[in-house]
């Protein structure tokens, strides 16, 4: 297994342009994320290919489910032999609680399942919109407490709460976080971003990146750069 912290979210619409980026990389230097998008054209057979090939990919399907249909799911992902898997906590306590119950008969070849708390595209007006009158800090505090009360691993939120979960849920309570932006870089959809190197500073376990890397010119080595910035 890799000890890498960036997991670079492969958001391609083909094939040929993943892989001629996979190939280009160890699997030492990162991990990969497969997600709704790159699920939806190439399914379970491209995950199986990335995996094949040594690579700990995180399957980012954001289950969001009644439980029976969730469990199920996470079955199918842990089939796939994957290092990662992912729901969302808003599909309450009895969800996250039976998704891993499902994980258990996989002992340590389980993936790690955790929980997406506030998307880290979403600011406070985003939240009031839904009728949630908090903060985003307070959201992602109180979800990220469900999740670790349902026995998951971790957490995806955004790095600006990542200092505060660790001091409230612990060291060993996994913090994902994607909204990661080198400085200078373009924020995109995202609205809670923070650079590499204040990601790692405030304790955040793997940071997720996809555009920043994926877009650049030479992906390679801007995945170079982002991992000598945070050695
Ligand atoms: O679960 C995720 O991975 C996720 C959660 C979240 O709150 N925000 C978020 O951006 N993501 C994913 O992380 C990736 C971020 O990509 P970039 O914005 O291109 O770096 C995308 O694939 C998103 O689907």
């Amino acid at each position: 297994m890799s000890d890498a912290k960036v997991v670079v979210a492969l958001d391609f619409d083909n094939k040929a342009d993943a892989l001629a980026f996979v190939d280009s990389i160890d699997p030492k230097e990162c991990r990969l994320k497969v997600g709704k998008e790159m699920f939806t054209y190439f399914g379970p057979e491209f995950v199986k290919e990335l995996v094949a090939k040594g690579f700990d990919v995180f399957l980012d399907l954001k289950f969001h489910d009644i439980p029976n249909t969730v469990a199920k799911a996470v079955t199918a992902a842990a089939e796939l032999g994957v290092w990662m898997v992912n729901v969302h906590a808003s599909g309450g306590l009895a969800m996250m609680q039976k998704a891993k119950e499902a994980l258990l008969p996989y002992g340590d070849k389980a993936p790690l399942l955790i929980a997406v708390t506030v998307l880290t595209s979403m600011s406070e007006q985003d939240l009031q919109t839904l009728g949630i009158d908090k903060t985003p800090a307070e959201q992602v505090n109180y979800l990220a407490n469900l999740t670790k009360q349902a026995g998951l691993d971790g957490v995806v939120c955004s790095a600006q709460e990542a200092k505060l979960l660790k001091e409230r849920l612990g060291q060993d309570f996994k913090l994902i976080t994607p909204g990661i932006r080198p400085a200078g870089s373009a924020s995109d959809d995202q609205q809670r971003i923070v650079t590499p190197e204040q990601a790692v500073a405030d304790g955040v376990d793997y940071l997720v990146i996809g555009r920043p890397i994926t877009k650049a010119r030479s992906p390679i080595d801007v995945l170079k750069a982002i991992n000598s910035s945070i050695a």
